[in-house]
């Protein structure tokens, strides 16, 4: 093979690798646009509503729980949760509404109550169709909310 022949060739597989390269630079690119937030894994805020709605189900079917909203407007605490579940997971809303501590005091909530309801968000959660990891992640977010939630019982 003559020297410019083999130049020839090399710079067809030069070019040959060089456009491997781009494509799978592109295919990491496109693997960047996965969803990163929470918000997005769990189904953005469709998915949210739709759980916070099964977890109003559940809560209404359990007669102990259910009396701790006796005197409460079930579409104001919906909706309130509903932002706060946004925000917490880091999509477009900013939870306004009062600091947990106050939004729960002197309620008497008990330790196996308050175990209940985020037993009964899990299963609202799975039933609605969130990964298990996005799932265990909203309630490692939630969790820390359990001193404030309880701290003026
Ligand atoms: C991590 C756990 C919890 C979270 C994140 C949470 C979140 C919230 C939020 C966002 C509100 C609405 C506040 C407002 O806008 O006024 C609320 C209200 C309420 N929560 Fe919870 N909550 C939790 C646990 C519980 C538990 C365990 C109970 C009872 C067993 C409970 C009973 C209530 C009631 C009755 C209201 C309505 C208060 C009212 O009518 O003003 N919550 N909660």
């Amino acid at each position: 093979m003559r020297l410019s022949q083999t130049l020839k060739s090399t710079s067809r597989s030069t070019l040959v690798v060089g456009a491997l390269i781009g494509t799978l630079a592109l295919t990491g690119c496109a693997q960047h646009q996965q969803p990163t937030t929470l918000y997005e894994r769990m189904g953005g805020q469709p998915t949210i509503d739709a759980v916070v709605e099964n977890l109003l189900y559940r809560i209404a079917d359990d007669e102990e729980v259910v009396s701790y909203f006796a005197n409460s407007n079930i579409d104001l605490f919906a909706a309130s949760l509903a932002i706060q579940l946004c925000d917490v997971s880091d999509g477009p809303c900013q939870y306004d509404g009062p600091p947990m501590d106050r939004a729960h005091q002197t309620m008497g909530i008990t330790d196996a109550h308050f175990n209940r309801v985020v037993e009964y968000l899990d299963a609202a959660m799975v039933e609605e169709g969130v990964p298990l990891a996005a799932r265990n992640d909203m309630l490692g977010r939630l969790a820390p909310m359990y001193e404030d939630v309880m701290r003026l019982q």
